[in-house]
């Protein structure tokens, strides 16, 4: 599997060995093994999720709170997204820097983000499927978020603003310096 480090501390894309035949082909999506010898860290997860969208979608920027908070594995299923992780880790060399990465199916790559960061994507293809796991459980009282067009962050979504698909909830988050923390 090769291992990138990204500019965030503690955050890498990931990019497991793929065996190609006449076939088709199989991957190990998940090698807990190897997914500890990648990031130096044992990651127990719990809980695999998975999101279906069309294109100019944004789920973003969502994180859970406190002992809530949630490590994240996030690969794509069919499609391309631009995938965008926001280190919010008071103590962290790279406070609210942001990194964006495109995984795809084609690509095959992989996204880990640690605790402490929020989390977002928009959907570049016609359509994506999204599977992600999360190390700690899905916590409703415990969610918070920031909005994805925060003038802190100013995040490129890579599509034209009104292309954009957003759920009432994701238009109503506040900007950083006023979400819940
Ligand atoms: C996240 C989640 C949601 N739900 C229920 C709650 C709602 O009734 C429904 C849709 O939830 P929501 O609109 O919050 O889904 P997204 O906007 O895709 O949220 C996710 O978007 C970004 C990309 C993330 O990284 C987070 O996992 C998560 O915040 O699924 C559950 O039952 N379990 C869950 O783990």
């Amino acid at each position: 599997m090769k291992v990138t480090e990204t500019k965030l501390a503690g955050c890498y894309i990931l990019e497991p060995e793929i065996f190609e035949d006449e076939r088709g082909y199989l991957t190990e999506v998940f090698n807990a093994r190897r997914f500890k010898q990648a990031i130096g860290k044992d990651i127990d997860f719990v809980q695999d999720n998975q999101s279906f969208s069309q294109y100019g979608v944004v789920r973003a920027l969502h994180f859970q709170l406190g002992d809530h908070a949630q490590a994240k594995l996030i690969r794509v299923l069919h499609g391309i997204i631009w995938d965008v992780a926001v280190d919010l880790r008071g103590d962290s060399p790279t406070y609210k820097q942001y990194i964006g990465v495109k995984l795809s199916y084609e690509n095959k790559k992989q996204l880990f983000i640690p605790r402490g960061f929020a989390h977002g994507f928009v959907v570049l293809s016609a359509t994506a499927e999204v599977c992600y796991k999360c190390d700690n459980y899905y916590h409703k009282e415990a969610e918070g978020g920031i909005a994805y067009n925060d003038p802190d962050f100013d995040i490129d979504w890579k599509l034209p603003a009104d292309s954009l698909i957003l759920s009432e909830k994701d238009k109503a988050l506040p900007n950083f310096d006023t979400a819940k923390s």
